[in-house]
């Protein structure tokens, strides 16, 4: 199968120390991946430096970047925001729509389309703010659903979210699978990797494995990266392959 995403020599650091360190490899098109590893081990920096939110040298993209959906941590929304469930969906049809452009009626049903698959048939006009966890991941689902990305990268989408609302997201990230799309999720439930993960990437700042589940994730592998993330100094020298400093907070190298 061909490589939808490249990762070439890739490093991320914050203030010149590396969240990311020299990751190389491939995701296949088509490929379900879970990107697993300890915290701190830069899982959110690798699927930030994919969707184009930190600049990063080393990743090469086989695909406009308009076919990429994001979903970030919840924690790092702004659920204050003063918006509908409705009207939240509807940013996910910004490539239809346009910035500023209104919703059509085919948009308006294909919102309450996707609000209704994701079992939020009257939620419409809720603020987002006053929503649930589990509901608001929900939401969050429907607006991927709308946005019809063709690489669909998701950071940590069942944390908070109770059994019978992952059953049905995780529903939805199967169905993207068997339509074609490449899927791309941090993952810390490594039970719910083995059974519906195929590919998994484990991480600890730098590669530790990356390939079919079974092969990834083996007690050695987990113990290497929990031994490498504990070995994690933060007054390790500088690495080598940093760009010099441009920014106070955030710095890239390939
Ligand atoms: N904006 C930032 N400024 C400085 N350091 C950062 C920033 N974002 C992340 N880091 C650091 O980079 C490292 C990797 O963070 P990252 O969030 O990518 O890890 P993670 O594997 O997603 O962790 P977790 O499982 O806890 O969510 C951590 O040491 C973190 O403290």
């Amino acid at each position: 199968m061909s490589a939808l995403v490249t990762l070439d020599n890739l490093t991320v650091s914050y203030r010149r120390h590396p969240a990311l360190h020299h990751v190389s490899g491939e995701f296949a098109a088509g490929s379900l991946t879970a990107v697993v590893g300890p915290n701190g081990a830069g899982k959110s920096t690798l699927l930030k430096s994919i969707a184009g939110l930190l600049p990063a040298a080393g990743v090469m993209l086989g695909l406009p970047r308009q076919q990429l959906a994001y979903l970030p941590q919840q924690s790092e929304l702004d659920r204050s925001f003063p918006l509908d469930v409705r009207d939240c969906v509807l940013l996910g049809l910004w490539r239809r729509s346009g910035a500023f452009g209104s919703a059509t009626t085919t948009m308006l049903r294909d919102v309450d389309a996707a609000l209704h698959t994701v079992g939020l048939q009257g939620f419409e006009r809720r603020p987002v703010g006053t929503l649930s966890s589990g509901q608001l991941q929900r939401v969050l689902f429907a607006r991927l659903l709308v946005q019809d990305a063709q690489l669909i990268l998701l950071d940590e989408p069942f944390n908070a979210v109770d059994a019978n609302t992952t059953a049905t997201l995780l529903g939805l990230v199967q169905q993207w699978h068997a339509q074609g799309r490449t899927v791309v999720a941090v993952l810390h439930d490594d039970a719910q990797v083995h059974t519906h993960f195929p590919n998994t990437l484990l991480l600890a700042r730098e590669l530790v494995a990356w390939g079919h589940t079974a092969q990834v994730l083996t007690p050695a592998n987990l113990q290497r990266a929990r031994a490498m993330a504990e070995a994690w100094d933060e007054q390790a020298p500088w690495c080598e392959a940093d760009a010099p400093a441009a920014a106070p907070l955030l710095q890239t190298a390939s």
